[in-house]
């Protein structure tokens, strides 16, 4: 691991200084607003829309047709802060771009939106505890996840009350207006923690000194598809976005890949990206582990709170195993509360792997807001020592792994943390044999997943494609 501080000091009086380098021309602070009252719980004012507006003016003649997006998850979250310390009134100070900034190789660069909070100064007793402003680019930032997940950062509920955040937000020339719109809910949910913001469609610029990467944005497969055709388009996605945060993003970075499919995206990525630690990449398999929870205490008849220890081993697609062996509900072992074994391995088992299918039956569109949900939980499990006798799921580098699996994936495993952002994997979970062969089979499938995208691994040998069956994504049965 490299010396770079995973969190970087946000200098007094706002963070303008970070931004200048990209804003060339635009640095002016175009409003300062101080001493507004509050009102009840929330703090009140008005600030600026311009520096918005000059996103897409200046790029207005490349621009691609807004995509519609959802809109339900800023004020779920925004509920959620209400309680946070928000008496005192404070100061903004907008930013914003007119001009986009460069035009390399086709690339248009634009930074453009900057909002900081000069709370620092002027309101020392509701900043004083507050640790360093934690930088946090997300892809995919104007897809439907996203629009839940960035005001659950914004708030506080993720990563802490006392943890200030700037989001890095990544677009592309398709969503270049809803980017737009995001920012703007965003500086109308008038969250004291949310320090800056930042949209982007250059990857270089939106990762520089990301402490975290949340890796969200990548094509859904469409009817027709090839499952190869996917794997093969994503992962350059994903092979692009390793070498950006390879160069820009703090030493420390930590990747979590949701964009499908995740685990072999992750494993794109840790072999891209050969400067950061690959322990640091995760692909998402917590929402597999929030279902199968919800099915053990749905069928024990007890609050899913009492069910704990439950692993989700291997890909985040149909092979994956939720482990009801080593499960508990009131911390007895599931198979001695649920003595129905054809149901732990014939119902509960694929009802879990193919629970996106079922939803997307119903909605017509895959999981958004129990993806949310699921990726604040594996962030706060990550910052949040580990009851013991409990774990979380998550996909990482098998690289030293104690279960005898091949060393070069990115699997799920049983994992524990003391709190730091940092994990283990839990060495003593019971393998049966039943269990032995289910993780088989999902190695197996992310070895061929790997061999299908070896022209986008230096070093591995050429793509060799030998997927056949069509059980990649637990939304695609
Ligand atoms: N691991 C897990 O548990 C889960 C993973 N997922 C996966 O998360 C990803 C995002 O889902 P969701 O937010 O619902 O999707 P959306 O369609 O709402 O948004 C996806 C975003 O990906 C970006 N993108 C990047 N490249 C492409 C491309 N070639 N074609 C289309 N879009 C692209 C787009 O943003 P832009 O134009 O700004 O680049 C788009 O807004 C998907 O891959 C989905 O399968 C979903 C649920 C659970
Ligand atoms: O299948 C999909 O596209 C969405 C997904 O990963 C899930 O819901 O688990």
């Amino acid at each position: 691991m490299s010396g770079v501080p995973a969190a970087r000091a946000t200098p007094a009086g706002g963070v303008a200084a970070s931004w200048d380098r990209h804003a060339k021309g635009s640095t002016q602070h175009v409003r300062s607003i101080a001493g507004q009252q509050p009102i009840t719980a929330y703090l009140r004012y008005r600030t600026t829309m311009q520096q918005q507006m000059a996103f897409s003016s200046s790029v207005r003649g490349t621009a691609l047709p807004a995509k519609p997006r959802a809109s339900n998850g800023a004020a779920r979250a925004r509920l959620a802060v209400r309680g946070q310390s928000q008496q005192a009134p404070r100061s903004v100070q907008t930013s914003g771009a007119a001009t986009a900034e460069a035009v390399t190789n086709g690339i248009v660069t634009s930074p453009l939106f900057r909002l900081s909070y000069d709370t620092d100064n002027e309101h020392p007793d509701l900043t004083r505890s507050w640790k360093k402003t934690m930088k946090i680019a997300v892809t995919g930032a104007a897809g439907q996840i996203s629009n839940h997940l960035l005001f659950m950062l914004a708030s506080g509920e993720v990563f802490g009350r006392d943890q200030p955040v700037a989001l890095q937000l990544l677009g592309s020339e398709r969503s270049r207006e809803a980017l737009e719109g995001v920012a703007m809910e965003l500086e109308d949910s008038l969250y004291p923690l949310l320090r800056e913001v930042k949209l982007g469609i250059d990857a270089h610029k939106v990762f520089e000194d990301a402490d975290w990467a949340l890796l969200i944005g990548a094509k859904p497969r469409g009817p027709g598809m090839e499952r190869s055709a996917l794997l093969d388009i994503n992962g350059q996605i994903f092979q692009e976005q390793a070498r950006a945060l390879n160069e820009v993003a703090s030493r420390d970075c930590k990747m979590l890949v949701v964009g499908n499919p995740c685990n072999t995206n992750a494993l794109i990525g840790i072999h891209n990206a050969p400067d950061l630690p690959a322990r640091n990449w995760h692909a998402l398999t917590r929402l597999d582990e929030n279902r199968a929870k919800c099915q053990l205490a749905i069928k024990a008849g007890k609050f899913y709170t009492s069910v704990t220890n439950v692993a989700i081993w291997g890909n985040h697609s149909t092979t994956q195993v939720p482990d009801f062996l080593n499960a508990k509900i009131g911390g007895v072992r599931v198979p001695n509360v649920i003595r129905d074994q054809q149901w732990l391995k014939e119902e509960f088992t694929p009802k879990v792997a193919n629970r996106g299918g079922a939803l997307i039956k119903k909605w017509g569109r895959s999981s958004a807001a129990s993806t949310a949900v699921s990726i604040a939980d594996h962030l706060r499990s990550l910052y949040t020592p580990t009851a013991p006798g409990d774990c979380f799921s998550t996909a990482v580098y098998t690289a030293g792994n104690p279960y005898g699996l091949d060393e070069d994936l990115v699997f799920s495993m049983p994992c524990r943390s003391n709190g730091d952002g940092n994990y283990e994997v839990i060495n003593d979970f019971v393998i049966d044999d039943w269990l032995r062969d289910k993780l088989q089979e999902s190695e197996a499938e992310l070895q061929k997943e790997r061999d299908c995208v070896g022209h986008l691994i230096p070093g591995a040998s050429k793509a060799v494609c030998a997927i056949t069956e069509d059980t990649m994504l637990p939304g695609e049965n």
